[in-house]
């Protein structure tokens, strides 16, 4: 008798469903407050808010010196704007990022409106350009934080329809932006980009860009062509960016990485013969590619960066893919040694 009802009602909850697993019931919920305004408008209300300035997130520094991003309520945040003399019409501009296991909506919100240092003042954090804060976050926490910066710079790019050149509005989740013109709906889009570490089978090959921190060298990777599969993509910038020809690869994992304009990275690792492994770098991409052995990379993964006393090798941060993909590399290189 009951059960109608029950099912009658859940459609009307703005907190999770308990009648499955944790994990169902959440994503449940943030599909709902995609689709339902008022639902996300009320848990908006509950929800926790991670504040940007002109796409830099705020981050605190916590007792034991490390950093977090900072969360704030709804009312943090409305009594932050309040003390600035905003009228507090911007909170409608945060968009829906998730909901914490503690079944509770997170939302991301730029201010880039108000004096940078008043805020950080009100609401005690720094902000951080996401570039440096993902050297210093945790990596359970950086990519809520990327998340929550893909969508708002998504957001700044999607004002107007490139169909019509009209405005376009948002939905109150700001999962999607319609142009009532063109009768157009846009989703927040992601390019492809295909990442590798490529290995002799003995060394790996790492490269280096221009842009890149002293002593930072990476896995190669390049955006995916139109038409292009991941390993079509791989095998063509491998050879565009050092002339090699890859003969196999392996897919390891993917993630959303928010650089340059949010990208999906696709991680494999990628054999080359040990007989032709002669690198000829292409200089407008690379500043400069190498082979390392194990050892070499075991001792740079030990290494801790400091400020103004870069190491002769610095690896990408922990929640970078290729840091991933170096990782498995080592561990696999280290197994077959043992093997052997
Ligand atoms: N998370 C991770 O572990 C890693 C992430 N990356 C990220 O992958 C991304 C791509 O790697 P990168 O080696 O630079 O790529 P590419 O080797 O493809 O070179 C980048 C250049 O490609 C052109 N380009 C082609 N398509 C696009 C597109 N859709 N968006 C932007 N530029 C495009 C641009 O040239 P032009 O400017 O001349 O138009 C750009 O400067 C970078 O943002 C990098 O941060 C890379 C390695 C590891
Ligand atoms: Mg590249």
């Amino acid at each position: 008798m009951l059960r109608p009802l029950r099912l009658l009602l859940s459609g009307l909850q703005t907190q999770p469903s308990r009648c499955c697993s944790s994990f169902v019931s959440r994503m449940r919920y943030v599909n709902r407050l995609k689709e339902d305004d008022e639902a996300c408008t009320a848990a908006l209300k509950d929800g926790s808010i991670f504040l940007f300035h002109r796409l830099s997130p705020l981050l605190r520094c916590t007792d034991v010196g490390t950093f977090s991003p900072a969360t704030l309520t709804c009312s943090d945040v409305q009594s932050v704007l309040q003390r600035l003399g905003s009228d507090g019409s911007s909170l409608k501009e945060a968009v829906l990022i998730g909901c914490s296991e503690q079944n509770q909506a997170q939302f991301c919100l730029d201010v880039g409106e108000l004096d940078q240092a008043a805020v950080e003042e009100a609401s005690q954090g720094t902000f951080i350009d996401l570039r440096k804060a993902f050297f210093l976050l945790p990596a359970a926490e950086a990519p809520l934080v990327s998340k929550g910066q893909a969508l708002l710079r998504w957001h700044q790019s999607t004002r107007f329809c490139g169909a019509s050149g009209q405005p376009t509005q948002r939905n109150r989740a700001g999962s999607q932006r319609f142009c009532r013109s063109s009768s157009t709906v846009y989703y927040p889009k992601m390019s492809a980009v295909a990442v590798a570490l490529v290995s002799d089978g003995k060394r790996c090959l790492l490269g280096r860009q221009p842009s890149f921190p002293r002593g930072l060298y990476s896995a190669l990777a390049g955006f995916c062509d139109m038409g292009e599969t991941l390993e079509e993509a791989l095998c063509r910038e491998v050879a565009e960016e050092v002339g090699l020809e890859i003969q196999s690869i392996s897919y390891s994992s993917s993630q959303h990485w928010p650089f340059p304009h949010s990208s999906f990275m696709l991680g494999c690792h990628a054999l080359v013969s040990p007989a032709h492994t002669q690198l000829c770098v292409d200089c407008s991409e690379l500043e400069d590619a190498r082979w390392f052995t194990v050892d070499e990379i075991t001792r740079a993964l030990q290494v801790k960066p400091r400020r103004g006393d870069p190491p002769i090798l610095w690896l990408p941060p922990k929640h970078a893919l290729a840091n991933r993909l170096i990782r498995e590399w080592v561990e696999q290189q280290w197994q077959s040694k043992g093997g052997a």
